[in-house]
């Protein structure tokens, strides 16, 4: 049986262009999920229909044995043992953090003093929500939850206003907390710096529709579509004749109709005349490394490198790196 079983879930259509249609997937204790997709594909809707916060119009959702009931079926909404943190969270004005916190409180005083140690907001319990910066108020809205002692934390784009800063003591604090306290978590984002390196399943959402559901490496190397390759970093894309001549010049074997082939699997070398097959066109600079756009016959294709000495018009040599292969 699994923690969370969530099986064709429909939306009630907010108005007749949008619902989200017939989600299935399942999560085990302590598995990351991850929900992801474009802005208005759907990911808060599924979170509230989740979380028992928004009815679904079909489906089902099984946690820990029990059917979720959605807001028609309960006085006050929202799943006991479940915590769904918003991406429009507020906090109450007028009310030291201490008395705030105090409020749904289930923990000790030394539970809680450690949860707030390691959610790092001991130091601004005497503070009012005024006196607080946003990545603060972002961790004192998640330690309001954990108080409650939930199984399951639904995270709706939990790092979406913060600076990097932020957001990396906030990644850490999440870690850190669903560790100490065997919390299961779910979050929507679509940053793939949110999601590559934490999830164990991701959920691709496309207009309210299912478009693959994998583990994150095998989703990055074999996205079901283009747009899903996009939601995850750079890709170059080709159909028809343009996909046989980049193969040719890449040295590929095409097997399908279409190519697609990240910047990082591209070999760029500087190249005398009889040896170039591409020219470069662009040179960004991106910190760690450079994005070199070149054309080849008339098509462009991106490629990554630390080498930043690439001349704008100067011919260069492509190939791909071990087959492709991602
Ligand atoms: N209460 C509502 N009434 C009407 N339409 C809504 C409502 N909530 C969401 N929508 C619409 O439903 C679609 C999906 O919204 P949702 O918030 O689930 O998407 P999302 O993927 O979470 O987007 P974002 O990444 O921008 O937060 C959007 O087109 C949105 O405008």
């Amino acid at each position: 049986m699994s923690f969370l079983a969530v099986t064709d879930v429909c939306s009630i259509p907010y108005d007749a262009s949008f619902a989200v249609k017939n989600i299935s997937f399942t999560q085990q204790a302590m598995e990351h999920v991850a929900i992801i997709g474009e802005t208005g594909s759907g990911k808060s809707t599924l979170l509230k229909m989740i979380g028992g916060l928004l009815q679904p119009q079909s489906g089902s959702i099984i946690f820990q044995n029990n059917i979720v009931r959605g807001p028609d079926w309960q006085l006050i909404p929202g799943e006991k043992g479940m915590a769904y943190l918003s991406q429009h969270y507020e906090l109450r004005n007028n009310y030291k953090m201490e008395e705030l916190l105090a409020y749904a409180n289930e923990m000790s005083d030394d539970e809680a003093a450690t949860l707030f140690k390691i959610c790092r907001i001991d130091h601004l319990l005497k503070r009012n929500s005024y006196q607080l910066s946003g990545g603060e108020k972002q961790r004192i809205a998640l330690a309001r939850l954990l108080v409650s002692k939930p199984t399951l934390l639904l995270l709706d784009e939990p790092y979406s206003n913060l600076d990097l800063i932020h957001t990396n003591i906030l990644k850490q604090v999440v870690t850190d907390v669903c560790k100490q306290y065997n919390i299961t978590t779910i979050i929507t984002s679509h940053d793939p710096a949110d999601i590559l390196p934490w999830a164990d399943k991701v959920v691709v959402l496309q207009k309210g529709s299912l478009v693959q559901i994998d583990h994150p490496t095998h989703l990055y190397n074999n996205p079901n579509n283009e747009y899903a390759a996009a939601l995850l970093g750079a890709y170059n894309y080709y159909e028809n004749e343009a996909a046989a001549l980049i193969a040719a010049t890449l040295g590929l074997h095409l097997q399908k109709k279409d190519l697609l082939i990240r910047p990082e699997k591209i070999a760029i070398q500087k190249a005398t005349d009889t040896a170039a097959n591409a020219f470069v066109k662009t040179v960004q600079f991106y910190g760690h490394y450079y994005i070199v756009t070149v054309s080849i016959n008339g098509l462009t294709m991106q490629c990554f490198t630390t080498q930043g000495n690439f001349i704008l018009g100067e011919n260069v040599k492509v190939a791909a790196i071990n087959n492709g292969a991602l």
